[in-house]
């Protein structure tokens, strides 16, 4: 469903290229988990995928086709349609994402407004059916809250709702839960397989933790550079890392997490 074709993105003030050369596909409902270090290129690729890429500042070169529409090139009017109806995007802070003077409901409900002519009590409905989706619980009373009074787990649940409102082939995920306690990233990460199981929206999951990507990816592919030095199936990549890179990157993961949930 998602093709990405010899991507290559240089931004302007940069020597080097920010994304090299990286071809990639997910399929009709996976779930493919992108890792890297801090500035491998993880971010820009998902920026291409979802139009976001600020288009004068770089050059770019390559094709992203979702379901056969091409996106690096299309025109800003196409983007706009396609961000709001076919492709959902969760960044790492709900916070920074979210209006501090709009109530939640109504911005989980803002994609349906922009790109649909859904009436008011039908969309409100959607906006209840997604929070649950994301298992907020009590989605009615949430609706009425602004931002700064729900927790951090709480915020990145509702932005999650946002995404998936308008129910989008595609989500990408940057780092959704990163700033969240391991306890709460555990709950989250289970929420998305159950969205995924149930739903069949495909994801681009995005992480520099290989062991939060291994409880939700069956296939990875792993970053440094730009460049995309190494991809499979996670417990293989996992178990026999076929780049210096990756096998430092498994390093990195401590010896406690990484004996765990071995098949
Ligand atoms: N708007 C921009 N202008 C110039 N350089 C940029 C811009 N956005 C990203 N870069 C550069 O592109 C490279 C790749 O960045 P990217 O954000 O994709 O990395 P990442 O793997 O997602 O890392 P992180 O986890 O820190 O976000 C980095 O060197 C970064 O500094």
């Amino acid at each position: 469903m998602l093709e990405i074709q010899d991507l290559h993105v240089k931004f302007h003030n940069r020597d080097r290229e920010a994304v090299s050369g990286v071809s990639l596909t997910i399929q009709d409902g996976e779930i493919l988990g992108l890792v890297g270090e801090s500035g491998s290129g993880k971010s820009v690729t998902a920026m291409s995928v979802a139009g976001l890429l600020p288009r004068k500042q770089c050059d770019y070169t390559g094709r992203i086709l979702l379901d056969g529409q091409e996106l690096l090139h299309a025109d800003r009017s196409v983007l706009r349609e396609i961000q709001g109806a076919e492709i959902g995007v969760v960044f790492q802070e709900p916070q920074s994402c979210m209006d501090p003077l709009m109530k939640i409901g109504s911005q989980v409900e803002e994609t349906l407004r922009i790109h649909t002519q859904m009436p008011k009590e039908e969309r409100h409905q959607r906006a209840l059916a997604a929070m649950a989706a994301a298992e907020l619980p009590d989605p009615e009373g949430i609706c009425d809250k602004y931002p700064h009074e729900l927790s951090g787990g709480m915020l990145q649940r509702a932005m999650i709702a946002a995404a998936i409102v308008n129910r989008p082939k595609l989500l990408l995920l940057d780092e959704p839960t990163t700033a969240l306690d391991v306890t709460i990233q555990a709950q989250i990460l289970e929420m998305l397989k159950k969205l995924n199981r149930e739903s069949g929206v495909s994801m681009l999951f995005i992480s520099h933790n290989l062991n939060v990507v291994r409880k939700l990816c069956r296939r990875v592919a792993v970053m440094q550079r730009g460049v995309l030095v190494e991809e499979g199936d996670t417990d293989q990549v996992f178990y026999h890392p076929q780049h210096p890179y990756t096998q430092k990157l498994i390093d990195a993961i401590p010896t406690r997490n990484r004996k765990e949930e071995r098949p």
